[in-house]
């Protein structure tokens, strides 16, 4: 406790005490779990305050090996560095931040050294120009502790074995041939959405249960339709890997001691790692006995097992097959387990986030609503319901989708690079290992790439032909580079289709006594801060499309 009580001392006694006013739940995260664990406490303090004044002497120099100066910065406090200062929206923090400091931007957060980086022109430096150097991960400590030690695509460095996974997972998992077999899939299990939507007609649904439903569902099929225990355990373990996958991203989302103070990492003070180590627990668990189950009926039916209808088969059967090729174009057991775990986690949390926005957006902006709906009614027609067919004509929903992912992208940061050497970007030395933050969110609100920011407008998509590629560094939801997400195909297909068809088969309306309301929660995916609830009422005419 007296350690404690030093440590706040010492913060309180510099001259920044007027700034304490923005403490926060950041704040309060690291301050409570530095006061309820006194027991490891003591130990603890010796050892950062060691650590942290050689990492600072090391980053504290104007400059690395005589290269040019760091970038500015704000002031931070020993040991703690900025931490106590930051709000509980860093995006938006970091957005005014640039106001003062720059572009790019230095701050410490514990002994950890981050620069942010806010201009389409720089994020273009660091994800194209300097692309190779900055696609290191610096992955978080439970981030390595969910992935088998960071060895799936996500949260590995570039190696040689993240270079090989992430070709099957561009060649394999989501090529175009892929795509097209496992379509039944997705309609499937969109058609099943389509019911369970019907029978709580008139009743509040929440929207981000039937998005993560849906997509969880279409990405077991895809890996694992043809498991032979699937009538009987299928169910089960879907709703077992919905918890898990829930755990992982809520787990992952939370600022934890051990990264911002490596030197502490082994008391995992918060207990993150041993809880993601009990989540993977879980995991492995599934995954153990579905592939067993695999291989088992492959050897005693090598030509039934894994094959949906002739010529097509689920990934799982893919990757079983790969194991038998050389190095390094194979892949071993762990490394399909992390291949699973990367589809099932970055698959389902994204689409469903984005899906809640785009509700919430769309319900509140009436005449959207309306031109979407009109653009529904004009190419699947008042007797049909939508099918993937239709979704490339869908070009106002299409508009749509992107001004939303404008306005509220999913990943504000996308995910975080680290240089695996120093280089220089804007004339400022970035130094190997350092986190580098790109805030999507503020260059998608800059005033200097986008006409009236802070409005909703899918017009603008119509008349400015923007991809999800990344290709033009004003707008790159999905990153850019080499680290692009792979699940871009993917993602569009389903994020079309659930909405066109939430919006074709139903009208919707807020419960009553509810508000509009687009408050933002920060977080490694940025959500909306209350759950969306909507209720829907029947639009087609022919019940028989319900069924
Ligand atoms: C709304 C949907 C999605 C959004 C907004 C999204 C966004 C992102 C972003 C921003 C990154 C980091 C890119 C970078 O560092 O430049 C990423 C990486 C990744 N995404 Fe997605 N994603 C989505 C859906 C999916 C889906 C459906 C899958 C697969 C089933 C997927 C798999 C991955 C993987 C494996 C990576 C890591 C790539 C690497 O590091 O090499 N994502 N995603």
């Amino acid at each position: 406790m007296i350690a404690a009580i030093d440590l706040h001392h010492c913060i309180l006694t510099t001259s920044s005490i007027a700034k304490m006013e923005q403490f926060n739940n950041y704040q309060g995260s690291w301050f409570e779990v530095m006061t309820s664990n006194k027991d490891k406490l003591t130990l603890a303090i010796s050892t950062m305050i060691l650590a942290t004044f050689f990492y600072r002497w090391t980053f504290s120099r104007s400059s690395i090996n005589g290269g040019p100066c760091l970038p500015p910065g704000p002031r931070s406090l020993p040991i703690v560095g900025y931490l106590p200062f930051l709000s509980r929206d860093l995006h938006k923090q970091f957005f005014n931040m640039a106001h003062s400091y720059g572009p790019i931007f230095k701050l410490h957060m514990g002994s950890k050294l981050h620069v942010v980086i806010n201009t389409s022109d720089l994020a273009k430096v660091v994800v194209r120009e300097q692309d190779e150097i900055f696609s290191n991960r610096n992955a978080t400590i439970a981030a390595v502790a969910i992935t088998y030690g960071g060895r799936d695509v996500v949260w590995s460095d570039n190696n040689k074995d993240w270079r090989n996974l992430r070709k099957i997972f561009v060649h394999e998992v989501l090529s175009h041939k892929n795509l097209e077999a496992s379509r039944y899939f997705r309609r499937d299990e969109v058609r099943k959405t389509i019911k369970n939507v019907y029978s709580k007609i008139g009743k509040t649904v929440d929207i981000s249960e039937i998005a993560f439903s849906t997509e969880a569902n279409v990405l077991t099929s895809m890996v694992w339709k043809n498991t032979s225990d699937e009538k009987a355990n299928g169910d089960q373990i879907a709703a077992e890997l919905q918890i898990v996958v829930a755990n992982i991203v809520e787990l992952i989302s939370k600022p934890n001691m051990s990264d911002i103070f490596p030197s502490l990492a082994w008391l995992d003070l918060q207990g993150i790692e041993g809880n993601m180590k009990r989540q993977l627990d879980r995991l492995d668990r599934i995954f153990t006995r579905i592939i067993d189950d695999r291989i088992r009926s492959n050897y005693s039916n090598k030509s039934n097992d894994g094959v949906v209808h002739e010529g097509k088969k689920d990934l799982l059967q893919t990757f079983l097959e790969l194991m038998d090729q050389k190095y390094p174009t194979s892949i071993n057991i762990t490394q399909i387990k992390a291949l699973i775990l990367d589809i099932m986690v970055a698959g389902t949390e994204t689409t469903t986030t984005l899906i809640e926005w785009a509700m919430a957006e769309i319900m509140q902006n009436h005449d959207t609503m309306k031109r979407i709906q009109e653009e529904l009614l004009q190419i699947v027609g008042p007797n049909k319901i939508v099918e993937e067919s239709h979704l490339p004509k869908l070009q106002y929903l299409d508009a749509t989708i992107k001004e939303i992912f404008r306005l509220h992208p999913v990943l504000p940061f996308i995910l975080p690079r680290s240089p695996s050497q120093d280089c220089v970007v804007d004339g400022y030395t970035v130094p190997k290992g350092s986190m580098v933050i790109i805030n999507v969110w503020a260059i998608h609100r800059d005033p200097r790439y986008w006409e009236n920011p802070l409005e909703f407008n899918p017009e603008r998509f119509l008349t400015n032909k923007y991809d999800s590629k990344g290709s033009n560094l004003n707008f790159f939801p999905f990153g850019s580079g080499r680290r692009l997400c792979p699940g871009v195909p993917l993602a569009e297909k389903m994020q079309m289709y659930i909405l066109a068809s939430l919006l074709h088969s139903f009208d919707w309306s807020l419960p009553k006594g509810e508000d509009h309301d687009l408050s933002e929660k920060f977080g490694i995916t940025l959500k909306k801060r209350k759950p969306m609830f909507a209720v829907p009422s029947q639009r087609l005419s022919d019940v028989e499309l319900y069924m």
